[in-house]
């Protein structure tokens, strides 16, 4: 209980980690040294980043890196990574060299439309409802005009408000569900201030409809928040080529690897345990460009799983075939991004991002993000089906053991050359280190 604060948030920044060590880590001045060292020395730099979020007390760096060569509608891209995880820059990469000789990726966007609800309780006659709701539908409209008018300059909007009678599932419970067009935009706070103003609209109206009882002019507003379950703002990626045309070094016998490929995927269709972890190597991909490009992965987690659930069962995003001795491998995948709004032009490296990008508009960005996860995929199959995992994953992630074992420029140089021809493993490489040191 010693621990508990008032006032916190009021505190200056150096009083606030003043507080922390002080609490936590028994005023230890190299703590206070350590988070100190990541403050940026350009202090208005560093004041952007403090104001991103709040209670700010240092920067948390994670890597950026680039996978070049990925070929998506015939045009060249170096994609921007951030990802705390070893091994999946190089996977990127590797397919996306891969494929580039093989006709690269083709993507599409399908559709854009994003969702918000008011939620809402009313007890009393559903045909009455529905004729209140017919009655102020247009002031849904005009009353939001302040709000769309630059959104529908630029071909965006409000789609559709509708009445959804949920009352099956929950008594008394309803929804106004409403379709957006953000454009460029995620949308989120242009959908929820749209949505809070259709709630305001049912709230004014419906104590004034004369059509209704007491009892329904007391209809309650929930809440009014836009929907991170986007299945109709959807892209598709995809590779295709000849069978024999995946001939190479890791795959000598292309019809035996497809036969394995196509194998895994069904695995990933049928069995769930074996769905998450072939999603989460998608999402290595998706993640790392969305959290470099300064989009909303929380959102993007939440819509996508959601997603691979919506049959009733948790299922592989991907699915492969052959057919007429083409192999095909496609994903369709619900994003909504934006590459203007948020973090998009405060960032320094999120803009550094979309301009290496060439300024892409959502859809562009869309079609990017999941080549992005289709690479990552395919390159993850490929060793699960071929290697195994452990052998690219394990190369790629030795630096990060050489470093927790603090091994000098000579120790890594035997440690690379012994590993070339032994299996590489956290335990191996300790015991070699420690026999060499010995
Ligand atoms: C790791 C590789 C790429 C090695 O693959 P390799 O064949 O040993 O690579 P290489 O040394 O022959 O190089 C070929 C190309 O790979 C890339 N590449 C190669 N090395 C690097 C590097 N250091 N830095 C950057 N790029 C690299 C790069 O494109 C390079 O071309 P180059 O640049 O030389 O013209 C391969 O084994 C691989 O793709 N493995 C899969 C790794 C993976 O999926 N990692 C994700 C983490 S594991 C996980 O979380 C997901 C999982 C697996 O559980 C999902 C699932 O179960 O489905
Ligand atoms: N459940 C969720 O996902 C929630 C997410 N958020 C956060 O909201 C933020 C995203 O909201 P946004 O409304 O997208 O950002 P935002 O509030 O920065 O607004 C973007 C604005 O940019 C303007 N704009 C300029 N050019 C445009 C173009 N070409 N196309 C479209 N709009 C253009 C529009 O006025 C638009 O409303 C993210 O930071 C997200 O984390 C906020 C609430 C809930």
């Amino acid at each position: 209980m010693t621990h508990l604060v008032n006032g916190f948030s009021k505190l200056s920044k150096e009083e606030k980690l003043n507080w922390i060590v002080t609490t936590y880590f028994k005023g230890d001045t190299s703590v206070k040294k350590s988070i100190t060292s990541y403050w940026n020395t350009d202090k208005a730099l560093q004041k952007l980043h403090d104001e991103f979020i709040e209670n700010t007390i240092t920067n948390f760096y994670l890597p950026l890196g680039v996978a070049p060569n990925f070929v998506i509608n015939d045009k060249v891209y170096t994609l921007p990574m951030v990802i705390e995880e070893s091994s999946v820059v190089a996977a990127a990469s590797n397919a996306a060299k891969y494929w580039s000789a093989r006709g690269g990726f083709k993507a599409t966007v399908r559709s854009t439309e994003k969702i918000g609800n008011v939620h809402f309780i009313y007890k009393g006659d559903k045909k009455r409802l529905q004729q209140f709701i017919a009655t102020v539908h247009s002031k849904f409209y005009s009353q939001t005009e302040h709000i769309t008018r630059n959104m529908k300059k630029r071909g965006g909007g409000i789609l559709a408000v509708e009445l959804i009678d949920k009352t099956d599932e929950l008594e008394n419970y309803y929804q106004l569900h409403a379709t957006f067009d953000t454009k460029d935009s995620m949308g989120a706070n242009f959908i929820n201030s749209c949505l809070e103003e259709f709630a305001a609209v049912l709230r004014t109206e419906a104590p004034l409809y004369e059509l209704f009882t007491k009892e329904e002019k007391q209809l309650q507003v929930v809440m009014a928040i836009l929907s991170n379950y986007v299945p109709n703002c959807l892209v598709r990626a995809e590779v295709s080529c000849k069978v024999e045309d995946l001939k190479s070094k890791e795959i000598p016998d292309p019809v035996y690897f497809v036969e394995k490929f196509i194998q895994a995927v069904k695995i990933a269709e049928i069995e769930p345990y074996r769905a998450v972890t072939h999603n989460k190597g998608i999402m290595n991909g998706v993640d790392a460009v969305v959290l470099a490009t300064g989009n909303d992965f929380r959102a993007i987690e939440a819509g996508v799983h959601a997603f691979a659930a919506k049959d009733g069962k948790y299922t592989s995003l991907s699915h492969a075939e052959v057919e007429d001795g083409i192999f095909r491998f496609w994903m369709d995948l619900p994003l909504a991004l934006g590459t203007v709004g948020g973090l998009t032009s405060l960032h320094p490296m999120v803009k550094f991002a979309l301009e290496l990008l060439e300024k892409p508009t959502a859809n562009e960005l869309m079609m990017i993000i999941a080549v992005a996860g289709l690479a990552q995929n395919f390159a993850a199959l490929k060793s699960l089906t071929t290697t195994g995992i452990q052998q690219g994953h394990m190369k790629m992630h030795l630096m990060n053991i050489l470093n927790q074992l603090k091994a000098t420029d000579e120790e890594r140089l035997r440690v690379q050359v012994h590993f070339e021809t032994n299996t590489l493993t956290h335990s191996a490489v300790v015991d070699f280190v420690e026999k060499i040191r010995s």
